[in-house]
């Protein structure tokens, strides 16, 4: 089995290098479908399990793509299937975005419809809503949902009941070759939204009001492919700043964007760490010290979910008693359970945790829950007592390149072993990527 296996106790300092965000690009390579001329070449696309998977779905439906050094390239122009399996959507949810592009292009889009995961139910209502609106019919049954259009979609007003970033993106992209205008009212306003938004543009489509509440797209003939630089891992960021917060050291995050991650930033602030922007990222200062906070998580601008376990371990550390509410999904606490095994204080109140910092925490084997929680479970092995030990890696690997080696880099001592062959095994995510 392998393992993060991580000696608490080192400051770290020096520069990491943040990734292409996982969440931009996921719908970004979705929407290169939608080219049926061209060809589209994705810059900084991270080397991640989620990555490999949606290309195996793109090459699934017949379009060719290749990936290397960053650069993913796509050929969508051959004729393409719509119908993608559930191999993949059980890998990763996001697999459910190629619904909105190939609904668009062929009238016609069938894939497994997900179940929950290890944060909440996760149902997509929404996204259906949308495409009903645009004029498709739905179709639930035998695990698959399946969206057709007897006639061309034609544009609609949408109104989302809670903004949902995968609903925004999908009717986003469903409606760049509907007829006339759609109207997304309530749209999730996160910088990822921004950047498809961007993409779809270049690729000839007329979306306006991207990272506003409404969101108007005038639908065109067709798209074709283009270039584009996706932006940086805002969550990324926010863990390697956790990082250096927490083990009071002294690190430029480097790509990381101030503007995306204000939140962070102000919380952060509020706990004593000096945060200070450079010209090519974000220095994080930990102080000896840290302060209590409370979070509540909320839809961009709002404290992202994405950061909610890393900021516990900061509070972990803080003199004094902390609160997290957790208000996007309603059963991302399954990481207090691991933490607890770390000797934390923590008390689940219905969506809240209480977390009385300033206690010794202990190196132990914990699981990572998901991919934040595993992420978190490395934070926390940082200032723990001794060695802790990271199993379910496979979650780390969906969003995390080379999060071992790059904390290693700034002085942490840590390792990834398969403790079955005692070797260590770093960087796996081709490996994992076809578990
Ligand atoms: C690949 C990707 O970009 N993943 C991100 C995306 O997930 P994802 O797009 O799945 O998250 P959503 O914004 O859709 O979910 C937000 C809330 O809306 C609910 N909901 C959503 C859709 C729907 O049809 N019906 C409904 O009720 C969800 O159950 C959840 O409670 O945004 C989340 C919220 O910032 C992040 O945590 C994920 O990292
Ligand atoms: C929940 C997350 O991602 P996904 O929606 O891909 O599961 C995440 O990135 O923390």
């Amino acid at each position: 089995m392998e393992k993060i296996i991580i000696k608490g106790g080192n400051r770290l300092f020096g520069t990491v290098k943040v990734e292409g965000a996982k969440n931009a690009v996921l719908p970004v390579i979705a929407a290169t479908l939608m080219a049926s001329t061209g060809i589209s070449k994705i810059y900084n696309v991270p080397a991640l399990a989620d990555v490999y998977t949606i290309k195996d779905v793109l090459k699934h439906l017949n379009a060719k793509v290749t990936l290397e050094k960053n650069q993913l390239t796509v050929n969508a122009t051959r004729p393409l299937l719509t119908e993608a399996p559930l191999e993949y959507v059980t890998k990763m949810r996001a697999s459910v975005l190629v619904l909105g592009p190939l609904l668009a292009r062929y009238g016609h889009a069938k894939v497994a419809m997900p179940g929950g995961c290890a944060i909440g139910s996760r149902p997509i209502d929404l996204h259906l809503k949308g495409f009903e609106a645009l004029g498709a019919n739905v179709h639930v049954g035998n695990g698959y949902v399946e969206v057709y259009a007897n006639k061309p979609l034609k544009g609609a007003k949408v109104y989302l009941d809670v903004p949902s970033v995968g609903a925004t993106e999908n009717i986003m992209m469903a409606a760049t070759l509907a007829k006339g205008k759609t109207i997304i009212e309530n749209a999730a306003k996160e910088p990822e939204i921004v950047d498809l938004a961007n993409f779809l543009n270049k690729m000839g489509a007329r979306v306006i009001g991207a990272g506003t509440e409404t969101i108007k797209i005038i639908g065109v003939e067709q798209l074709k492919g283009v270039e584009h630089t996706v932006i940086a891992d805002r969550i990324e960021a926010g863990t390697y700043m956790a990082a250096a917060a927490l083990t009071g050291g002294n690190v430029l995050v480097e790509g990381a964007e101030i503007d995306h991650c204000r939140a962070i930033v102000s919380k952060f602030e509020e706990m004593g760490v000096t945060v200070m922007p450079e010209p090519n990222g974000i220095r994080v200062i930990g102080p000896e010290k840290l302060k209590p906070v409370d979070i509540k998580t909320l839809p961009y601008p709002g404290f992202p979910t994405d950061m909610q376990s890393q900021m516990m371990t900061l509070m972990l550390k803080a003199e004094g008693t902390s609160i997290v509410t957790e208000t996007v999904f309603e059963n991302r606490f399954m990481h207090v359970e691991e933490f607890r095994r770390m000797n934390a204080d923590m008390k689940i109140e219905g969506r809240s945790v209480i977390i009385k910092g300033d206690r010794e925490l202990q190196g132990a084997e914990v699981q990572a829950t998901d991919l934040r929680a595993g992420a978190s479970l490395v934070l926390l092995g940082l200032i723990a007592e001794g060695y802790t030990r990271v199993t379910e890696l496979k979650h780390i690997d969906r969003g995390y390149v080379g999060l071992v080696e790059k904390l290693r880099t700034l002085g942490a001592d840590i390792e990834r072993v398969d403790e079955a062959t005692q070797i260590t095994t770093e960087e796996p995510v081709e490996k994992v990527s076809s578990l």
